[in-house]
Order: C-alpha cells, then structure tokens, then sequence
C-alpha cells in the first residue's frame, strides 16, 4: 500500500505516474511480477477514482494531510471500496503503513478511516453532490467534454475510469491469426473478440506472458490505434513518414502492412530507442531519426513523401484511463498549446507531402480543439489540402469504450 501511496503522492505534486512506476520498477527489479502489478494496480486505480476518494476523505480531513499520508489515505479508500469484506485489515494495514511512514500521523490515519468506514452509508451522496467527484474528472474536463459531444459526453467519462482492455496485433508477416488464436487459447488466455489482424483478451496481463510476443509475431496495441496504419494504408515501394513515431507502434504497423521505405522521427532520444526495440523484435527496419519533425532544416533531405502519418502529440484525453495522472496534471489552458503545437507540426510536414500524397492526422484526444477544429483550420489556410472522406465522413471521432480507446482520425489529400 506504501508503495502504491508513494505514486499516487508523486502525481499529487505534479510528477508523471509512468515515469514514477517505471523508476520504482527498476530500483524493485527483483519484485515479483505480481507484485509489481499489484502496486502499479492499486495507483492506478486510485487515481482513476481520485476525485470521488477525495471527496469522501474531504469530510474527515481538516487540514491538509502531508502529501504521502493523504495519498496513502486515498489509496485505502480505493482498497476499502474494492474489498468491502476486508474493511477491518485495510484499515490495519493502512495504519501500519503510516507507522512506516510518518509514525506521528498513524493516529490520524487510523481515526480517519475508522470514521469514515462508520460513515460508510453516506459516502455516495458526498459523490453525488460534487460533480468533480461523480464523474472523477475535474471540472474544466467535464465542460469541455459535454461541449463537444453532448450526446456521449456521460459514456466518454465514464469510460475514462474503466480499466482498459488490452489487445493484440498479429504480425502478418510471421504468423497467421488462426494460428496465434490457437496459441492463446492452448495456453489459456481467454479472448473475447478477433477481427482482421486484431485480437481482444478478456484480460489484461504481462507481456511475458503472451506466447508469441518475444518472437514478434504479436504486439500489443490499441484496437483503435490499430486503424491508424490502416487508414493510411501504405503501397508496396512508397516513400513513407511516421513524424512522430515513439515507442514505434504506428512505425511497426505500416511496416508489417506493405514493403515501403519508411522514415520515422522522433524528438525525444530516450524514446526514440524504444522505436528501435519495437522494429529489432518484430524484424522490421526503418530509418530512425531524432528531430523537431517541424523543424525541415534539420531532417529533411527534400524527396517529398507519398505517405505521412503525422500523429500528433496532444491532451491524451482518449486514453486517459491508462494515464490517469493525466487529467489530474493537464490544465484547460494546456488545450491551447497542444492546439498551436499540432499546428505548426502539420503545417511544416505539408511541404514534404508530394502532390496526389495522403497524410493521416492522428490524436488520441476527445477535445474538438484539437480534432475537428483543427481539420477545419488546416483546410482554411492550405488551398492545395482536401479532405479524404473515411467510411463517407470528413473525419473519425472514435470514442472510448469497451473495446479501444479514444482516437480522432482526419486524412488529407494534396491535390495534385
Ligand atoms: C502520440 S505519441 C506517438 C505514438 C506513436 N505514433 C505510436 O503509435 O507508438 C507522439 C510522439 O511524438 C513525439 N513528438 C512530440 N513533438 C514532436 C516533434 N515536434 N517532432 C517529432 N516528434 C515529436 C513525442 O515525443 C511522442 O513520442
């Protein structure tokens, strides 16, 4: 619990929870894998529901925890409502933990809890009444989201505090699906849907795990993020950009679908290695290059491309339950810059597209300001750009659910 509460405390003052497991991983590297999962289950899941943990614990608290004990206290509540019938060892094992870390305040941890457990009946009107907390999202969020998708706006919060589901991408150079859906199944993974080269698991679980995963014959990959390399669909022999490219799932994608000469950039060195593992696992090659993608001077050789994938960095807001730091740390007037950022992006990546080329715009975000508005601006200010319809509509809003995760998909056509 310790562990768990020292993430959730890392996030609660401004610290990327990704970077923080990772870090913690590696100076726990002999922890169990179950272990490590449990803890990395545990931060997640409190800070998926941090809003409506913090709202009950708001009643009991009268000033300002230290970070680590309040976040300590917020991971217990997580446990209290994940294990009801465990109420008295939760609370036990949470007072222990304060012991460990701040003994002069296992006192209050323990009065707290075992107040707010002989309170327990009332912790859903404390969640009702606060709008932060029944959506557990905070509020600029909430507004932006009802703005832009008035019909689905519920389903889209709603499904920003599920778990995720995980899904697989076959390599369809080195394996068949029937053959990798066999391979599960003897193995007893239970799946819950396939279709084309994708494969849903009932179940998230480790990598290592997965037969098949170590030789390159799957990866691991969104069912939406899976349409992107799709809808591109690269040709056999084309030139091809992936202009933001790390880890590399896109960049391996497009590569297992036709023989194209692919570049892929990316800005950040660290994760730029990362595209590198990706393509040595699954066999696959491309030139990889750090650089600014708007920055032509610095990468461009000046042979335009036919293809570009251009999948932007942005709010993250469609993914935001594998990221739940995300929505905590974000702030509305973040919007705006990803906004500006993506479109100084696109507009330099325009140059290098050939006449009667396709690029993609990608984000995995549900804000419109990054989406729709700016598919519109784009087609304003490039009189050579026009809209290439996907299944007949100017764009794809794909909205996070059961089954993927939130994308918005725009393809434009330069005319030749
Ligand atoms: C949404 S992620 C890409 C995910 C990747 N396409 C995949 O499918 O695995 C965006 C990436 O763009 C990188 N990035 C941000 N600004 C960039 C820029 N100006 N030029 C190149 N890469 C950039 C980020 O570091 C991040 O790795």
């Amino acid at each position: 619990m310790l562990r768990a509460a020292e993430l959730v405390a890392g996030v609660m003052e401004g610290g990327n929870l990704t970077d923080a497991f990772e870090r913690m991983a590696a100076d726990h590297a002999a922890w169990p894998d179950a272990t490590r999962g449990a803890v990395r289950d545990l931060a997640w899941s409190t800070l998926r529901d941090y809003g409506t943990g913090d709202a009950v614990l708001q009643q009991f608290l009268h000033s300002p925890p230290a970070v680590l004990i309040h976040g300590l206290l917020l991971v217990a509540l997580t446990r209290l409502e994940q294990r009801p019938e465990q109420a008295h060892t939760v609370v036990d094992q949470t007072v222990q933990a304060a012991a460990v870390a701040m003994p002069g305040l296992k006192g209050m941890v323990n009065g707290v809890l075992r107040n707010a457990l002989r309170q327990r009946q009332l912790w859903t009107s404390w969640v009702e009444a606060d709008e932060e907390a029944r959506h557990t999202h905070p509020r600029w969020w909430i507004t932006r989201v009802r703005a832009d998708h008035p019909e689905h706006w519920r389903s889209i919060l709603e499904a920003g505090r599920q778990r995720p589901p995980m899904a697989l991408r076959v390599n369809r150079r080195r394996a068949e699906v029937d053959a990798v859906v066999a391979e599960l199944e003897a193995a007893g993974i239970a799946l819950r849907a396939v279709s084309g080269q994708t494969v849903l698991l009932a179940q998230p679980l480790p990598v290592a795990r997965l037969p098949g995963f170590a030789e390159g014959r799957v990866s691991v990959q969104d069912a939406g993020a899976q349409r992107a390399a799709l809808l591109l669909a690269p040709q056999a022999g084309e030139r091809v950009l992936d202009a933001c490219a790390a880890p590399g799932g896109k960049t391996a994608h497009l590569l297992e679908l036709a023989d194209i000469e692919l570049s892929a950039l990316e800005l950040d060195p660290l994760r730029a290695q990362r595209i590198r593992a990706n393509l040595d696992r699954l066999g696959l090659e491309a030139r990889i290059q750090v650089a600014d993608c708007a920055r032509l001077e610095t990468w461009w050789d000046g042979r335009p491309f036919d293809r570009i994938l251009a999948d932007v960095p942005c709010s993250a807001s469609g993914v935001v339950r594998r990221h739940p730091d995300i929505k905590w740390l974000r702030r509305d007037e973040d919007i705006a810059g990803f906004a500006a950022q993506q479109a100084r992006i696109v507009d330099a990546l325009w140059h290098t597209l050939a006449p009667g080329g396709t690029m993609l715009y990608v984000t995995c975000s549900v804000f419109g300001q990054e989406n729709a508005a700016q598919l519109a601006a784009f087609l304003r200010h490039h009189a050579d750009a026009e809209s290439d319809p996907i299944d007949g509509f100017p764009d794809c809003q794909l909205l996070p659910d059961a089954d993927h995760d939130g994308f918005y998909f725009a393809r434009l056509r330069k005319k030749a």
